[in-house]
Parts: structure tokens; sequence; C-alpha cells
């Protein structure tokens, strides 16, 4: 295998090998470079297994959290407490999908209300969908299925049930739930490290930070790229009567009139606008 960061903390990083785990430092040429080694790298040691001498190239990398090689990215909602936003869910799936990591939509709580509005909002997206059941574990092979193999992160609003979903399929981590924490009276948002754990024949990278990406940073994906992030565009956009149509309110719209047969999902292509607004609306410096 090839040797990946499981882990960095104050200068220290911990390198997963064939042989366990490695307490690495890094060269100073990364510093000089601005290049900060994070969890998810993949890396070249020296001989000794005590320093990183390489990164691998990148396929992605966050900033916060800091991860690299992210392949795929839970988007967690659930059905109620909180009702889910769908241009909050539409957000991180365009911005997952910009940073080439496959968006996985998996819906909590359909034990107390029903799935219909996401199920509607993502049927024909492109986007894969899970509804979880615990009582009857449905659900659950589908996300496991998802992990094998690849490098894989959860994020969603505070209270969605991220940490609860993690514990369901890795009960050794033991995850602090909120149910837990507010018996406990713990502070909610400590901060932590990131750190990859193996489940499932795939890895998870851990943190509370994901709760949190945040979608103001994400989401700042050129106003011409939008179609690109939007799988369910695809079939249409070459159709369109004009070159660089922007699926808004010119004629001849192959987008649009896939909307008004209901190929495309109302909540979606509303989504699509309001970031396209977004996204015109950014100043040159902020991009
Ligand atoms: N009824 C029901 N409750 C759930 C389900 N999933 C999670 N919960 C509950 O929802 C609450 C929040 O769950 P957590 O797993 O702590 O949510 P989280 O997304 O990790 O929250 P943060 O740590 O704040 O980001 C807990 O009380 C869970 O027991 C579900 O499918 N059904
Ligand atoms: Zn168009």
């Amino acid at each position: 295998m090839t040797p990946y960061i499981t882990k960095g903390v104050g200068g220290f990083y911990y390198v997963r090998t064939d042989d366990g785990i490695a307490e690495c430092r890094a060269r100073g040429i990364f510093r000089k470079r601005g290049i900060t080694p994070v969890a998810g790298d993949q890396v070249q040691l020296n001989a000794d297994a005590n320093m990183i001498d390489e990164i691998l190239p990148r396929k992605n990398v966050f900033v916060r959290p800091p991860v690299a090689n992210l392949d795929v990215l839970f988007i967690v909602a659930s059905t109620t407490q909180p009702v889910p936003s769908t241009l909050v869910l539409d957000k991180l799936a365009a911005s997952a999908l910009y940073q080439n990591v496959q968006p996985v939509l998996v819906v909590t709580k359909t034990d107390l209300a029903a799935a219909d509005m996401l199920r509607k909002a993502y049927t024909g997206s492109g986007l894969p969908l899970i509804l979880l059941h615990y009582d009857t574990g449905e659900g659950l092979d589908e996300v496991r299925g998802w992990i094998k193999d690849h490098l894989c992160a959860f994020c969603g609003n505070s209270g969605v049930g991220k940490s609860t979903l993690i514990n369901a399929l890795a009960p050794d981590l033991d995850r602090e739930t909120g149910a837990i924490s507010k018996k406990l009276g713990r502070g909610r948002h400590t901060t932590r490290e990131v750190e990859i754990f193996e489940v499932c024949g795939g890895r998870i990278a851990d943190t509370p930070g994901f709760a949190s990406l945040e979608t103001q940073r994400l989401c700042r994906i050129p106003k011409e790229e939008l179609e690109q992030v939007f799988p369910e565009f695809e079939p249409y956009r070459q159709q369109c009567r004009f070159v660089g149509c922007s699926h808004r309110t010119e004629k001849g719209c192959a987008v649009r009139k896939a909307l008004e047969e209901g190929k495309i999902s109302q909540t979606r292509y509303d989504s699509y606008l309001a970031m396209y607004e977004e996204a015109a609306q950014l100043k040159d410096w902020e991009k």
C-alpha cells in the first residue's frame, strides 16, 4: 500500500504504512514551497521511516477541515429536526463534484417524518440518495458499499445524526452523539484534529469540522461552470439553441424544457438559479 497520513498534530504526522503507524516530521522543503501535509496525503518516507520526503500528487485538498484525496462526501440530512434546506444540500453536492468528490445523500430520521420531499427533490438528479432505517438496518449496507475502497467524510447540519450514523457503521470509534454529550453536559464544539480510520474496507476522515463545512467558502464555482456540477443537466445542456446558454431566460433552452417536462426537479433547478446569481455577484477579487 502507499503510505498515507492519518493525522497531523503539532508538527508530527502519523503515517500508516505496511508496518504500522510511523511518527514522522516533514522535510523543511515543504514549508518553503508553502505546502502543508494533511490527513489523507499519500507520502514517501525516508529509509528510517521518520521523515516525509515526498507528497504524492493530490486528487483534491480541503482547507477546513484539512484533508486531501477525498473520494466520497456523505451529505447527511434529516427528514426533520432539523428540516433540510435543499439549497444547502445542493451547494454541498455541487462543491463536492467541483472538487472531484462523489457526493452521496444520506437521509436520517425517517422514523420521525416521511422523506417524500427529499425523494422528490433528488429522484433523477444523478446523485445517490440513501434512506436510513435504523430499526431494520435498511440503507446501512448501501452506505458501507460507498465506503469500501474509498476515503470518505461526512457533512451536514448539527443534529442531523452524523455521529449516530458513524457509530452504527463503526461502533468501535464510539463517537459522541448529541444525546450523550447533553447528558454529560460537555461543550459541543471542541476542536479536534482530522483523523482517518479504517472501517468497512475503506477509510473515513472523522472530524466535527465537517459539520460546518462552510458552504460559502465552498461555493465559489464560476457561473459558467455551474452547469457541469448538476449531473442531470448533462443530457440537455448541449442541446440549447444558443452556445453558452445560461439556462435562465434564453429562448430554446433544453434544460428549461426538461424542467417543464418534469425531467429535472424544480428544487434542483431553483438551487442552480440561486447559485448562479450568487456567483454572478462575486467580485473578481473574491473568486
Ligand atoms: N429518531 C431518530 N433520531 C435520530 C436518528 N439519527 C440521529 N438521531 C438523534 O438525533 C440527535 C443528534 O444526533 P447526532 O448523531 O449527535 O447528530 P450530529 O449530526 O452528529 O450532530 P453534531 O455533532 O452537532 O454535528 C441524537 O439525539 C440522536 O439520537 C434517527 O434516524 N432517528
Ligand atoms: Zn439552456
